[in-house]
């Protein structure tokens, strides 16, 4: 291949360290609740509800460093946990009761939630103004919308796009690729990147030759929930890649009998890459930092009406 002219040539793609980013912000964010707590008289502090149904691990693990990120933060943290038998109305009414509670700017209710619940009920209960997943229909048809604003970004989105932003990866005029449509992921990534005025392009499940758009993409984001499912040679050399994939495979040389790998096949993309992400330590950390972030905006909203 003809080398440009002053290009370095790069056998590995620099390493986007998520987790150093993320405790980048969560300084930043520290450092702006102090001052409201002291601007205030320290009448005022930040708050966040998490609501967790069942038993399942994972979320479990999630909802703890939720917790921590806020303890650090010092946002305070609220939390109720209900049973895997809880009804839908009583997981409303906990909802209900953090919506009217002024000491909370955020709600999260964690997802997946049981089978028997209707999700998109229960988060279209959360009051728009402390939606701080931006998971409600109203926040992401906002974020649809040109000259329209959303209360709040979906944290992983977000974090991906501040990620790509914070390594100063130029998003404007770029093509990119959003691997997976679901509402939380996919579907957020890919209007948040046209928002910033690249050109877009989704690729899903039923999408034949995902590789031939990958191929032409600047920016990949990887969100399809499919162990290495990007190759390294669907990449083009260069491109900026955001895996946002956190899947468990069995390892039994690790203590806990397993690994997390993405949805990129990172020993091969690391070889083609300008840019990437590493799993863990990518966009997972991300997510909780956004988390925070969301509510300290909320918290200032609500703290600038009381005023
Ligand atoms: N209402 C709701 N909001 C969410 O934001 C939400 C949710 N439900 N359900 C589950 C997913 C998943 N999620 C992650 C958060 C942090 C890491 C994270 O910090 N991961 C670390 C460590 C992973 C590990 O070692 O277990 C990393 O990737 O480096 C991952 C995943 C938030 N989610």
């Amino acid at each position: 291949m003809d080398k440009v002219e002053g290009e370095q040539e790069q056998d590995q793609a620099q390493l986007i360290d998520g987790k150093a980013i993320a405790e980048t912000i969560r300084g930043e964010i520290r450092d702006e609740v102090a001052r409201l707590k002291e601007e205030s008289g320290g009448r005022f502090e930040p708050g966040l509800a998490v609501v967790l149904v069942g038993e399942r691990k994972d979320s479990q693990t999630y909802v703890r460093s939720k917790k921590k990120g806020c303890e650090e933060a010092g946002i305070k943290s609220f939390g109720t946990d209900l049973p895997e038998t809880a009804t839908e109305e009583e997981v409303l009414a906990v909802v209900r009761e953090y919506n009217a509670d002024p000491r909370v700017h955020g709600i999260l209710v964690q997802l997946p939630l049981p089978s028997h619940m209707d999700e998109e009920k229960i988060l279209m209960a959360i009051s728009i103004e402390k939606d701080v997943d931006g998971f409600h229909p109203e926040n992401i048809g906002k974020l649809a919308m040109r000259g329209r604003d959303p209360d709040f970004v979906c944290c992983t989105p977000k974090g991906s796009v501040e990620l790509l932003e914070r390594s100063n990866i130029p998003i404007a005029g770029k093509s990119a690729v959003v691997v997976g449509r679901s509402n939380i992921v996919g579907t957020p990534a890919a209007m948040l990147l046209q928002r910033r005025n690249a050109t877009v392009t989704v690729v899903h499940s039923r999408t034949p030759n995902p590789e031939k758009y990958i191929r032409e993409a600047d920016i990949v984001i990887a969100a399809c929930g499919v162990a290495n499912f990007v190759r390294g040679d669907w990449l083009k050399p260069g491109c900026a890649v955001i895996d946002v994939g956190i899947n468990a495979v069995d390892d039994p040389t690790k203590k806990r009998g397993y690994r997390l790998v993405g949805d990129v096949c990172f020993e091969e993309a690391v070889k083609v890459a300008g840019q990437i992400t590493p799993v863990p330590g990518g966009v997972g950390p991300m997510t909780i930092a956004m988390l925070l972030q969301n509510t300290l905006e909320g918290a200032k909203k609500a703290y600038e009406q009381g005023k």
